[in-house]
């Protein structure tokens, strides 16, 4: 993987970032490294993420999927970081089995993809670390309901990938469903590279060993130093722009299949960093298509983002017929990937010339091994990013208040937060 900052100096952009701050900051790099390093070395909560490339027994976790490799359909339930990762690995590569990701509780998209499968072919993955969270255990008793009824034996066609304790894992014994274990100092927006996202990819048909692969290679650029390790590069300059004042990251990969890598990314981004007053908003986009949707406001309105431009270097083409289309004859003869190619240095250019900081990452392809590199890098941006924050990266406390009031609202217990719902000030126009 490659990270090109240069667009994002501040002789380019402004926002951007002097040469001489940039190797003054490389020096905190340096100590967050050391941090980094002592963190994964004693295993502590959060840094263990960054080991995964030498703890992950992916024997394990084909062995545990091997039963269901009759599946024609998997329906992953799990919510953020339960899903994203394995969703992220589903749309960025092929398979014969049709993954699905109940990853929300909106009752007539759920009730739809229960209708698109055919149960008796299906693998159901219960993904959630905690085994508490009310939308994963609420669509799994609605599928487990549709599965009885379809006269499926839904303990025949369930894993469940849990903690250690709680009713997911009381479930699993209860029923004796096969299971795996979310690593306990793994949190879910860093477990892509666990059992939680590996499992789904073994049992559509991936070389999970591949993506491990791709993830070590990441691993062994880890250094301290941001000039030697594209993933702190990535970390040091998105923190750098940030103070400076492009408080959004806008996630633009020119790649359909990475749709789904910038959702995974806006959620170990936000959650990781967004703490104390302190953290840069990621914005999901998609080029070449955000050039005919929010290119403009990234050129012409506030210099207050960046854009981070994601693209491969090889991938499949398509040739473009020759045609006398008046004016678009020059497309003819030319492929869809020279012109998508084309788009994204024209826009990167096009930033640039609006002074807009933006940064260029480059993988080899969208395969296991390049996913493996890009997703454990944006991992190590993350922990670097938070060292330079000084936030608690592996903690989400806020998120914690919408549970309980959403708990109380449904009589789940006493919570003053949903006492405060009760109290919305309200200003309706009909
Ligand atoms: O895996 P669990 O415990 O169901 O949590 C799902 C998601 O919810 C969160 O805990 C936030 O509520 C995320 O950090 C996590 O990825």
């Amino acid at each position: 993987m490659r990270v090109d900052i240069g667009n994002a100096l501040d002789r380019v952009a402004t926002p951007g970032v002097p040469e001489d701050a940039l190797d003054r900051l490389d020096d905190r790099v340096a100590d967050a490294h050391a941090r980094i390093e002592e963190g994964r070395a004693n295993n502590e909560h959060g840094y263990e993420s960054l080991n995964l490339p030498h703890t992950v027994d992916t024997d394990e976790i084909r062995a545990a999927v091997e039963p269901f490799d009759d599946s024609e359909y998997l329906l992953n339930v799990g919510i953020g970081g339960s899903a994203l990762g394995a969703a992220t690995l589903s749309a960025a590569l092929d398979s014969d089995v049709e993954a699905y990701y109940l990853d929300n509780v909106d009752p007539e998209w759920v009730e739809s993809i229960i209708d698109d499968v055919d149960l008796s072919k299906t693998a159901v993955n219960v993904v959630s670390r905690s085994g508490t969270t009310a939308e994963t255990l609420s669509n799994f008793l609605v599928v487990r309901e549709a599965m009885e009824s379809a006269g499926v034996d839904w303990t025949e066609r369930t894993w469940v990938t849990t903690g250690e304790a709680g009713n997911l894992r009381d479930l699993a014994d209860k029923h004796d469903l096969p299971s795996l274990k979310v690593p306990d100092g793994v949190p879910g927006r860093f477990s892509v590279l666990s059992t939680v996202g590996l499992a789904a990819a073994a049992l559509q048909g991936h070389d999970i060993d591949a993506i491990v692969e791709g993830a070590a290679a990441a691993e062994a650029d880890l250094a301290p130093s941001l000039y030697e390790s594209p993933a702190y590069a990535y970390g040091a300059i998105a923190y750098a722009l940030d103070v400076r004042g492009a408080g959004i990251n806008a996630m633009m990969p020119y790649e359909e299949s990475l749709e789904t890598f910038a959702e995974w990314y806006a959620q170990l981004w936000a959650e990781s960093l967004g703490k104390d007053g302190l953290g840069q908003t990621p914005v999901r986009a998609l080029g070449a298509t955000d050039q005919h949707s929010q290119l403009q406001l990234y050129r012409a309105g506030p210099n207050d983002k960046m854009v981070t431009l994601v693209r491969a270097a090889d991938r499949e083409d398509t040739p473009i017929p020759e045609t006398d289309l008046e004016g678009l004859s020059y497309l003819g003869g030319s492929s869809l990937g020279e012109l998508l190619d084309a788009e994204f240095e024209a826009t990167e250019a096009s930033l640039a010339a609006a002074d807009l900081p933006n940064v260029r990452i480059e993988i080899d392809s969208v395969d296991e091994y390049g996913l493996g590199e890009l997703l454990y890098s944006m991992e190590a941006a993350t922990v670097l990013a938070g060292e330079l924050y000084d936030v608690d990266t592996f903690v989400q406390p806020a998120v914690e208040w919408g549970k309980k009031a959403a708990r109380g609202l449904l009589g789940g217990g006493d919570f003053e937060e949903a006492d405060a719902v009760a109290e919305k000030t309200t200003l309706t126009i009909e």
